[in-house]
């Protein structure tokens, strides 16, 4: 089954919470047609079905904590088999969130052909994320939590941008500007591919 997407166009979009990899996302499948897989969103979805499984990840995801690297990979690559015969590529977005997870990652689906980089400031992204947590709904939408996953992108996901930056695959849009400025950056590095 994974012989299936060996050799599909994969995109990783990796920024801190709230700087727009959702947002730019969509904007990439209505222009393009790729299938957008959010990491986050998955396991939102594992959440809201009740299982088990999900009461778990949600008591992690409330603190602003990682999930475990085999589960998050997991249910990535299911959803990467299940829409491999109609995706024109794929934007796997909030993942890697450490070094460790790109490397399995290409050890168990393949490789990326770009890491886009959505890069917003700090007070930008708590900003952005307390308006949203205002209707989103999101357990993790809340100041204390925040600020726990402000840090621990810091701490865990920043050394995965150096890591792709050493084999030249980073293309870093500011996502200080208009959702639609920063989206004519990011089709400038999908155009490119
Ligand atoms: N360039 C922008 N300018 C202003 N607001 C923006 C911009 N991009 C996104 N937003 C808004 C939309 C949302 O309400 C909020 C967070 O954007 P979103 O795309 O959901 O971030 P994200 O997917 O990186 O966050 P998370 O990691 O929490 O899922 O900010
Ligand atoms: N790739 C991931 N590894 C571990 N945990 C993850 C991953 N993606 C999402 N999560 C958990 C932890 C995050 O705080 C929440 C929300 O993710 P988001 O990308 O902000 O929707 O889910
Ligand atoms: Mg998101």
């Amino acid at each position: 089954m994974a012989d299936k997407i060996k050799d599909a166009k994969i995109i990783f979009v990796v920024g801190g919470p709230g700087s727009g990899k959702g947002t730019q996302c969509e904007k990439v499948v209505a222009k393009y047609g790729y299938t957008h897989l959010s990491s986050g969103d998955l396991l939102r979805a594992e959440v809201g079905s009740g299982s088990e499984r999900g009461k778990q990840l949600q008591a992690i995801m409330q603190k602003g904590d990682l999930v475990p690297l085999d589960t998050v990979l997991d249910m990535i690559k299911d959803a990467m088999i299940a829409k491999a015969d109609v995706s024109k590529g794929f934007l796997i977005d909030g993942y890697p969130r450490e070094v460790k997870q790109g490397e399995e990652f290409e050890k168990k689906i393949g490789k990326p052909c770009l890491l886009l980089y959505v890069d917003a400031k700090g007070e930008t992204m708590v900003k952005r994320l307390m308006k949203r947590g205002e209707t989103s709904g999101r357990a993790d939408d809340n100041e204390e939590t925040i600020k726990k996953r402000l840090d621990l992108y810091y701490k865990a996901t920043e050394p995965v941008i150096a890591f792709y930056e050493g084999r030249g695959i980073v293309r870093k849009v500011d996502s200080e500007l208009p959702v639609d400025e920063v989206f004519s950056h990011v089709s400038k590095a999908i155009d490119a591919l």
